[in-house]
């Protein structure tokens, strides 16, 4: 299934729904309480003021400084939109702080500014130095930005960096040296055609006659034509790359060019201009959000090419996004004065070196990619990529130590790697991957309840991003009704209604089906035709002859009401004594899975190490290590009541049954957490140095009041209830889920239905057969 295509309202209704825009405040500090606040504000806040008064370099220790970067722009030069003005490009710059966050966890303001003139522009940015610890400035026109950013790195002492002049340059440097390299091409040899002469233009040819090309290769062009010594508009930036050589067209200086660089606006090159271009060309259309040309134009022109855009939705995104949130935590984290030359050059060698590194799985899953490599259509790394973060920051903040810049240094290199790790989590992570994980193999899912307006909605959006394949079980009218009354395209989606005259020979074929398994459980022929009228049984009848792969429903039913049918039709997978009901809790520090929530009242310790052993496998689905806590109110017999004991005696279990497995208890919750009280009061305990994101609770009351606390009073995202040791992909959400809430169980019963079909297929000896 294609996926659907950005259009122009998505783009409108996510930027407008819910709160208007995409950023917001949040205090980092409790505030709850009125002794929470007189610390934050008066009287408490005078303190750290005097401190700070006392030592200005004490703002770094008491306020958000260090971490605030200030993204500015005047709106002068947005994407390629051009010149549309400070409030036009505030989505970008909102954008831009999203990015900073998501990938290197470094807070924005954004600021746009309602000048043009450059010394009213420098005053203002002076202005704010005691706010931030770092500038970013944002699309923000040539020729002015040249002497904007030159005179703050002159006169401030944080770190100032135009972004689409030095980020620009720094990742298709990268990419640069990595294409040519492919290509077996010296950089002092090639030559260059620059299509644009303007910031981003600028600063990608002095970088990359830092990295060895010679002046005399480029020829650069802007909207007046090629820059040439004849001219009498040009600054003398320009004049440095401005050619001696009579060519005046971009087709005529095309032909023959190694590199084709274009930093303009979009579709201005044929697919001509890029047959006559010497063998094995490389060209970077970087315009945003149209390329030079487009992608399938080139690719379609040579067959040889290595091309590079700046978007999501082509192999090799060169995009500035690969630079600037990883460039800044590095300059941060050393309290860096300034971003030099050294700090950029260090920047480019690391993201140049990550694509040749194996990618590992997550970045493939992320992708939708089997098995991506140092390729012509991977020449730089994703931008999902986790590694970035521990590859470009350090390699950053050491070349600012190593060339003086740095006001602090890192001692501890290790621990620094570790910090960074923690700073991404795998919170956003894991959202992403199962995603994606779905999208590469999306499978038929019913939906039982599909007379609800919140799953009607969630099967448009899994059946929209390429998900599943989504079945509506109800009545068509209904159904049909109530999407036109909300506006929700369901044409191409399938309904069946059970009840339906239609339907009268497939209700008898699977209460035949049922019969034959229920007829010694106390269920007569007469029942078992009969039953097949309520969905659940339907659904689950579909999932288990294998017209559908997974069956979703329980939004508006209780719990038991619907698994029960699921029991009764597919029942559990091989091997499994019993059904248990994981959460998976979505935390700063990573995702938590929490069970049993939902299935077993007072599980013994035997059955409590099964359900151990189950949520174990499942962790391991998400490509993750279990770190199990097996949690009660006391820690290592610190109790000796049998409620504590059920819990080690179920670890012992567990540790029986797989030896390798990281595992210990019984153990308090905050304890499992808490590795400095752990290692000093329980050294021995296997989860000393170990990061848990498994707990296992001694019976359904813990388990369910645990998540249902962290979701309602903690505000975490959860997905769940995920229903393990079910021979086929049964999901039962709990009432009142909200829609992502749905989706998200949809994508974990599309990876379970991968995973089951594989596993079943290959024990029986099948090859698997490709779906739609
Ligand atoms: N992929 C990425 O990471 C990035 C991409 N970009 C993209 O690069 C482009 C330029 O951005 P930026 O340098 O910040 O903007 P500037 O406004 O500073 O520069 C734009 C340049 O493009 C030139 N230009 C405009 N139209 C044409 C044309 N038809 N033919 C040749 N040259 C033309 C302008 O010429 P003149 O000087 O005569 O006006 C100017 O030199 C944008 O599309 C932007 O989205 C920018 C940064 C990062
Ligand atoms: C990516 C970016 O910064 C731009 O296109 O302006
Ligand atoms: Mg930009």
């Amino acid at each position: 299934m294609a996926r659907k295509k950005l259009n122009k309202q998505d783009a409108l209704d996510y930027h407008s729904q819910g709160r208007p825009g995409k950023i917001e405040v949040v205090p980092t500090k409790n505030t709850k309480t009125q002794w929470d606040l007189s610390l934050a504000y008066s009287p408490g806040v005078a303190e750290p003021c005097k401190e700070i008064h006392r030592d200005v370099e004490n703002v770094y220790k008491y306020t958000a400084k260090g971490n605030l970067v200030a993204v500015i722009s005047n709106g002068t030069a947005v994407l390629g939109l051009g010149d549309i003005g400070p409030e036009a490009g505030k989505p970008v710059m909102e954008g831009k702080g999203v990015l900073f966050k998501i990938f290197a966890d470094i807070d924005v303001f954004d600021i746009e500014l309602n000048t043009r003139d450059v010394d009213e522009f420098v005053q203002v940015v002076k202005a704010l130095e005691p706010t931030f610890g770092g500038i970013n400035l944002e699309d923000i026109k040539s020729p002015e930005c040249f002497a904007i950013e030159e005179r703050l790195k002159k006169e401030l002492k944080i770190p100032i960096m135009h972004d689409d002049q030095h980020g620009t340059a720094i990742i298709s440097g990268a990419a640069l040296l990595n294409a040519l390299e492919l290509v077996k091409k010296k950089i002092e040899k090639v030559k260059f055609v620059v299509n644009g002469a303007g910031a981003a233009a600028m600063a990608c040819v002095k970088l990359y006659v830092a990295l060895g090309a010679k002046h005399e290769n480029f020829i650069m062009f802007d909207k007046n034509g090629v820059i040439n010594k004849s001219r009498t508009d040009l600054t003398d930036m320009h004049m440095q790359f401005a050619t001696t050589s009579k060519i005046t067209e971009l087709g005529v200086a095309m032909k023959g060019a190694d590199v084709f660089i274009g930093l303009s606006v979009g579709n201005v090159v044929t697919p001509e201009m890029i047959k006559g271009m010497a063998k094995q060309p490389i060209v970077f259309a970087m315009a945003n959000p149209d390329p030079e040309i487009a992608y399938e134009a080139a690719i379609a022109a040579r067959p040889d090419i290595i091309f590079a855009t700046g978007r999501s939705d082509h192999p090799n995104q060169v995009n500035n996004v690969l630079g600037f949130p990883y460039i800044f935590r590095g300059a941060l984290d050393v309290r860096a004065t300034q971003i030099n030359e050294a700090m950029k050059l260090a920047a480019v060698r690391a993201l140049a070196d990550l694509a040749k590194e194996p990618v590992p799985d997550i970045v493939n899953l992320a992708y939708n990619e089997r098995n991506l490599y140092f390729s012509p259509n991977y020449i730089i790394p994703k931008p999902l990529d986790p590694r970035l973060l521990c590859m470009v920051a350090p390699a950053v903040a050491r070349a600012a130590i190593d060339s003086g810049v740095a006001q602090k240094r890192i001692e501890n290199w290790e621990a620094y790697y570790e910090e960074l790790n923690h700073r991404l989590g795998l919170d956003n992570q894991l959202f992403r991957i199962i995603g994606n994980k779905a999208r590469k193999d999306p499978r038929k899912v019913v939906f039982a309840e599909a007379d609800n307006l919140k799953v009607l909605k969630a099967a448009q959006v899994v059946r929209d991003e390429g998900i599943a394949h989504p079945i509506l079980l109800g009545d068509e009218s209904r159904i049909r009704q109530l999407a036109d009354d909300n506006g929700i395209e369901i044409e191409d989606i399938e309904i069946i209604d059970p009840k339906s005259e239609e339907m009268s020979a497939k209700r008898h074929h699977f209460g035949d089906l049922f019969f034959q398994k229920r007829q010694r459980k106390g269920f007569n022929k007469y029942e078992a035709g009969k039953i097949m009228r309520e969905r659940n049984y339907f659904g689950c009848m579909m999932v288990e002859t294998g017209e559908a792969d997974a069956l979703i429903s329980g939004l508006t039913r209780k719990y038991p009401d619907t698994i029960r049918p699921a029991l009764q039709v597919i029942g559990m997978e091989e091997g499994a004594k019993r059904v248990a009901g994981m959460y998976i809790i979505n935390t700063k520090r990573g995702p938590l899975f929490l069970a049993d929530t939902t299935v077993n009242f007072n599980p013994t310790a035997e059955e409590i190490a099964e359900i151990t052993m189950m949520v174990a496998k499942e962790v391991r689905l998400f490509n993750m290590v279990p770190r199990i806590a097996m949690v009660s109110y006391s820690n290592f017999g610190s109790s000796p009541t049998p409620e504590a004991q059920l819990m080690s005696k179920a670890r012992d279990l567990v540790k029986k049954m797989d030896p390798t497995l990281v595992v210990d208890g019984e153990i308090q919750a905050a304890m499992a957490f808490n590795q400095e009280i752990l290692k000093d009061s329980y050294p021995f305990s296997e989860l000393v140095g170990e990061e848990v994101n498994t707990l296992i609770f001694p019976n359904l009351s813990a388990g369910n009041i645990a998540y249902n606390l962290l979701q309602e009073v903690a505000g975490f995202d959860a997905i769940g209830p995920v229903l393990l040791g079910m021979k086929k992909p049964v999901h039962i959400l709990q009432l009142g889920s909200t829609v992502r809430q749905i989706v998200n169980m949809v994508n974990i019963a599309v990876v379970d239905a991968q995973h089951k079909c594989c596993h079943s297929e290959a024990t029986a000896g099948v090859t698997k057969k490709k779906r739609k």
